[in-house]
């Protein structure tokens, strides 16, 4: 099922992202790609944050969203990035501008490391939440949601895709296990009231129900900006230890995934050859 050809190192960007101006952070963001490249060469697959060109807010959505073309600022940006680093590049999300029937989404692009689109993924599920004393975000206010599963692959194997509150959604993680994924990757942007209750929790879960990693990215948290992102980006193992933890502030996490990993737990507790699509069913074989 879940192939990882071989190991892999990756990183994952907590940067300062979310400023104003688009062009700030991506200065911001090559700035950290590089280090990271300088820490660890040999990273072969690299993960930026939710939202990770412009300000993460309703209002600014529309005012930032990009047709995805090769001349779009944030597509060729990534595109560079990711040539220029010889890197599988999973760039955070981006503000999406649909032509067609004019809506925005919240779409992430992945680039190989000649600089090539060779998946998007929008947002499914739109952070639609109110809790009293917490947090109110409405994001379907001025996003539409992606109708597409996504599963990439890329010379490690293949690469599930989802957005942040899309983690909280086990069948698409299940979709994209089943379809032989080693690993869910989320750029993400929690705040300050749901991280500390669920971050943790639903990434150990989703690496422990479908036994792969999970590697969640988050922006940096900025003191007195509008959204406080909770941090704390992350890689959870298959068999739901956390192996890499940010704090709250900028920083580069580094791991190895290891093939082996998966198949040790899978031999251990194969629980994804036990299911019992007899008794239930099996939502990877009808999903988009
Ligand atoms: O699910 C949550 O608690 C946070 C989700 C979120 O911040 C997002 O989808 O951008």
């Amino acid at each position: 099922m879940s192939v990882l050809k071989s190991k892999v190192k990756v990183a994952l960007v907590q940067f300062a992202s979310g400023m104003p101006e688009k062009v700030v952070n991506f200065q911001n963001c090559q700035k950290f790609v590089a280090r990271a490249m300088q820490e660890q060469p040999d990273t072969e697959l690299v993960v930026l944050p939710e939202c990770f060109n412009s300000t993460y807010a309703t209002s600014e959505f529309r005012k930032n969203a990009e047709v995805i073309q090769d001349a779009s600022p944030s597509v060729k940006f990534l595109s560079d990035l990711a040539r220029k680093h010889q890197i599988t590049l999973v760039g955070g999300t981006i503000p999406e501008l649909d032509p067609v029937n004019d809506g925005v989404y919240n779409t992430c692009l992945i680039f190989d490391k000649t600089g090539k689109l060779i998946a998007r993924h929008r947002k499914m599920h739109l952070f639609d939440v109110n809790i009293p004393g917490g947090i109110t975000f409405q994001e379907s206010e001025t996003l539409k949601g992606g109708n597409r599963c996504t599963t990439v692959d890329t010379p490690h194997g293949k690469l599930g895709i989802g957005i942040c509150y899309d983690m909280r959604f086990p069948e698409l993680a299940a979709v994209s296990g089943r379809r032989g994924a080693f690993a869910m990757v989320y750029p993400s942007a929690f705040n300050t009231t749901t991280g500390p209750l669920h971050w943790h929790l639903l990434a150990r879960a989703r690496s422990v129900d479908n036994e792969l990693y999970t590697l969640l990215c988050s922006p940096a948290r900025v003191p007195g900006s509008g959204y406080q992102a909770y941090g704390h980006s992350l890689i959870s193992d298959p068999q739901g230890n956390i192996i890499a933890e940010a704090g709250e502030g900028e920083e580069i996490i580094y791991a190895e995934l290891d093939p082996e990993k998966i198949q040790q737990m899978r031999r251990m507790i194969p629980v994804v050859n036990q299911v019992r699509f007899d008794v239930y069913h099996d939502v990877s074989t009808d999903a988009k």
